[in-house]
């Protein structure tokens, strides 16, 4: 073929020429979104967006790294998907509260496996309201009190399991002891199941949770959705989730729900019995329904759906264990390494507590136990982002937010900004005392996300730890030991805060 007569090139060689020319454009195009509205950020690669940093830094670090440089509110690219990134508390405010009903959703920027869409986490609209409605009263006080045995026993094991790890003096992976406490304690508490993973390391509960949670970024059809993301309408899903550890927790859930159909139905009053007692036979498919969105009331008069419950039910095991054991994991950490703190702790549960084991209401009391715990989520915080995505185009303090882009908060950007935190590298619990809460800036500290969407198992988790932690300082003194990484270093593969290299610590027995 001859270009404008001057010379001539091969038809197939000019065929690559204008599809590379085309993509070039197409990516352009897409990546000039945030310039249209007049919001700044980091220059984009083609293609990867700023797919490359997170692969190398993981959301903590870039999000950190780039807030320092572009600000409260610059934009991003996830490939070629936009992410406004936010972490002006106003902004924050207004999107999570006070314009709540324009900012519902989460993004499902990427669609992932289709069974996940019946949960009450990645659900949308009128189908999330009516899930969270069905499932919140599971995290009533009162029904948390019920529980309180329930945890007490996996304590037991806790205590038993950390005296034997710690005997001669070893250190102690706190990740896989404070894991399999928190895996024993989800399991009795939402499912009546008693597992007993914390003496049994090759427990499969633990090995699937693992399994699952362990995301394959790398893989070809996520990397084209990110890059192309009209090609996902033909993508049926993208399984970034193994999905034989799901199914594993999907057989756990039908055989606990036929033993208790079977054995002792009504003697329940947990999450699984709440869905069960919410579960109508003659549903439709949540999936189907889903999509078509029946309107609050017809989702409230059809009930769950088998679907439904299964994906809440996975969903909750997922979401309750990685998170709850690595904020354990870190305020172990924090504990050994501020020894004052340690004391001053100790202290404060032997006043109040005395010889009695920890309790929903008594560990509810220990002010400094609160601040502690606080603090610890503050520094390490397992969730990293929270996302929203807008149901219609609106604007968020002035910023123009066109409908479907996602918004995304970066927490630790926020709990570590020295505007609201002094000295924020300090592990320092008196920020959170009652004298110093009230000078907080709203909407700074957000472990557990917040308005209408924050966590749903919030109280449940604060119950747990603050119960651990107490049974462990009444047993234990918690050390430093040559293994101790200091500080910690962060696993950026994962979605989540967790040490990249275990935490070791020394348990000395009191
Ligand atoms: C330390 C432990 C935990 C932390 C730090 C944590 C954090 C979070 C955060 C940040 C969100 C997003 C909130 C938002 O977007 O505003 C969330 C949502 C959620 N969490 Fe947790 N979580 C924890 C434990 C749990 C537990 C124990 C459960 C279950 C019992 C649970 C179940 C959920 C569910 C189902 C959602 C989605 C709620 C919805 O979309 O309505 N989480 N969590």
């Amino acid at each position: 073929m001859e270009v404008f007569g001057l010379f001539s090139i091969p038809s197939w060689l000019m065929v690559i020429l204008v599809v590379i020319a085309l993509l070039l454009m197409y990516t352009i195009h897409k990546q000039r979104y945030f310039k249209r509205l007049g919001i700044s950020g980091p220059t984009p690669i083609p293609f990867l967006g700023h797919l490359h940093h997170l692969m190398r830094k993981g959301f903590r670090e870039m999000d950190m790294e780039m807030t320092r440089i572009y600000g409260s509110c610059y934009g991003t690219f996830f490939g070629n998907i936009p992410q406004l990134m936010v972490t002006d508390p106003e902004m924050i405010k207004q999107m999570l509260v006070k314009q709540f009903s324009e900012f519902t959703d989460r993004p499902r920027t990427i669609k992932l496996t289709k069974f996940f869409n019946s949960a009450v986490s990645v659900a949308q609209g009128d189908h999330w309201k009516f899930l969270r409605s069905t499932l919140s009263p599971t995290f009533s006080s009162s029904k948390m009190r019920n529980m309180t045995p329930l945890i007490s026993k996996c304590l037991d094991s806790l205590i038993q399991n950390a005296r034997t790890l710690s005997e001669g003096g070893k250190s102690v992976e706190m990740g896989e002891l404070l894991g399999a406490f928190t895996m024993d304690a989800i399991c009795s508490t939402g499912f009546g199941l008693q597992v007993d993973s914390q003496s049994n390391p090759d427990d499969p509960f633990i090995q699937n949770a693992k399994k699952a949670l362990n995301m394959k970024l790398r893989n070809v059809k996520f990397l084209l959705a990110a890059m192309f993301p009209e090609l996902q309408t033909f993508f049926k899903e993208i399984p970034l989730l193994n999905k034989e550890a799901i199914d594993f927790f999907i057989q756990a859930t039908k055989q606990a729900m036929a033993e208790r159909r079977e054995a002792h139905p009504g003697s329940y009053r947990d999450f699984l019995q709440l869905m069960i007692n919410a579960h109508k036979e003659e549903g439709t498919d949540a999936e189907d329904s889903e999509e078509t969105n029946l309107g609050f009331d017809a989702y409230k008069k059809r009930g769950m759906t088998d679907a439904e419950v299964l994906a809440n039910a996975v969903a909750f095991f997922l979401a309750a264990y990685d998170t709850t054991s690595n904020l354990l994991t870190f305020a172990s950490y924090c504990l050994a390494t501020n020894q004052d703190v340690q004391d001053r702790l100790r202290n404060e549960i032997n006043k109040e507590l005395g010889e009695s084991r920890p309790t929903y209401d008594n560990v509810y009391n220990l002010t400094y136990l609160d601040m502690t715990v606080n603090e610890s989520l503050r520094m390490y915080t397992p969730a990293l982002r929270l996302g929203r995505m807008a149901a219609v185009d609106t604007s968020l303090c002035g910023v123009k937010i066109p409908k479907g882009l996602d918004i995304s908060v970066s927490v630790p950007s926020l709990h570590y900004d020295p505007k609201y935190w002094e000295n924020p590298h300090k592990f320092d619990p008196d920020r959170f005392s009652p004298e110093n809460k009230d000078r907080i800036h709203p909407f700074t500290f957000l472990p557990f996300g917040g308005g209408p969407r924050n966590c749903i198992g919030m109280r449940l988790a604060l119950m747990e730890t603050k119960m651990a932690i107490a049974a462990l300082l009444q047993n234990f003194r918690i050390l430093t030991s040559p293994e101790t990484e200091i500080p910690p270093k962060i696993d950026k593969r994962r979605g989540i805060t967790r040490p990249l290299n275990g935490m070791y610590l020394r348990l000395e027995a009191l």
